[in-house]
């Protein structure tokens, strides 16, 4: 298993880094919560998740060279006005490391954590090994209490090859239908993956794991899709017409981040499908993680013309209109629907 090593690592930083969201998410005060120059939220617990992974993988591997592509980075931490900002973040990262830490550990200092910020900054590509970290996948969900998911994985000359998604809100048994929200069933799902070995689930806070594998069925009658739960992010127009072509006779199950490719590993949908409005451009700390974790468990992810996606072209993933998820039987239908609707659509 030649990323055994790496896989672990990556399952203990963000094992951690879970745990620093929880804590912000139970606690969550509005003054928590500042806004990125592109208007998208971002909390102290995206910086603190940042800085976990960040921290843990290059303690861990410490032998081995690092680069990351990772979504947050130090620049509004720096401006003055954010350092009550910075003093919670460091805070944050240094009660988690000494609550959760079973090595002792010297305390962060402010300027340690900007810099493991910004040791996610590299801009990845088709060369050597690189992380690609989202530490805070499906920020407005974690705002509204609902479902994100710390995803990391890594690129091996421009290939995923391992990834891991916690996904701390997600129950690890079920979420088929919208009343997963209200689920009783035990919550925090841990789903990784390598290439070539396939894809296990275990709880977050457990370590017996199986593995998991998509949906078999082959009647989209039978099957469900997942999609954003926000519109902004999806249009929810077109997906529901290509779900209508296809025959699914369900409504969508609408769940925030990549806890929809770690649902969709674990067979309790068929379906994921993601239509960004147009001009937006989809970033790869988005699907690295999520994407093999459905492919190792026996699904398909393309974009709307067929092609699998390209992850070894710096931080942007360059997709034809959308990207689509199924199992390996369900996909040329789907594809068909996708054309019929682009067509029909574009026809108005
Ligand atoms: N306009 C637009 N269109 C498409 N996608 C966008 C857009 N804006 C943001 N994003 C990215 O969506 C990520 C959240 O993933 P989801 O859409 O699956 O979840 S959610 O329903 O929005 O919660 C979200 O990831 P996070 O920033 O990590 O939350 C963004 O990278
Ligand atoms: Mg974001
Ligand atoms: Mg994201
Ligand atoms: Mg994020």
């Amino acid at each position: 298993m030649p990323y055994n090593k790496e896989l672990e690592a990556a399952k203990k930083a963000v094992s951690r880094a879970a745990r620093l969201c929880q804590r912000v998410q139970e606690a969550l005060l509005q003054s928590d919560v500042q806004s990125k120059s592109d208007k998208t939220p971002v909390t102290v617990a995206d910086y603190g998740s940042q800085v976990l992974v960040s921290f843990v993988l290059q303690k861990e591997l410490s032998s081995e060279s690092f680069s990351m592509v990772a979504e947050e980075d130090s620049g509004d931490l720096r401006k003055e006005e954010s350092s009550e900002t910075l003093r919670r973040i460091t805070e944050l990262v240094n009660d988690t490391l000494a609550t959760d830490g079973s090595e002792s550990i010297n305390a962060l200092s402010q300027e340690d954590v900007l810099s493991f910020i910004d040791s996610g900054k590299s801009d990845g590509g088709s060369q050597g090994r690189h992380w690609v970290l989202d530490p805070i996948d499906g920020t407005k969900g974690f705002l509204r209490g609902g479902q994100y998911a710390i995803a990391l994985g890594m690129l091996d000359e421009g290939k995923v090859v391992l990834g891991v998604l916690a996904c701390p809100n997600l129950p690890i048994t079920s979420v088929a239908s919208n009343d997963y929200l209200t689920s009783l069933d035990k919550i925090g799902s841990l789903f990784f993956a390598q290439v070539g070995e396939g894809t296990y689930m275990q709880s977050l806070y457990g370590s017996q794991s199986s593995k998991v594998h998509v949906t078999g069925t082959e009647n989209p009658e039978e099957a469900s899709f997942f999609e954003s739960f926000e519109a902004a992010h999806t249009m929810h127009d077109l997906t529901s017409l290509i779900a209508k072509k296809l025959g699914v006779k369900v409504p969508p199950v609408r769940i925030d981040s990549q806890a929809k490719y770690g649902a969709l590993s674990r067979g309790d949908g068929a379906i994921y499908m993601r239509f960004p409005h147009k001009g937006y451009r989809e970033k790869i700390w988005d699907h690295a993680a999520g994407c093999i974790v459905v492919t190792e468990a026996g699904g398909v992810v393309t974009d709307a013309a067929g092609h699998p996606l390209d992850f070894s072209k710096g931080k942007h993933l360059d997709v034809d209109t959308g990207i689509i998820v199924t199992n390996q039987k369900l996909m040329p239908a789907l594809l068909k629907a996708v054309r019929e609707s682009l067509q029909e659509k574009s026809s108005l």
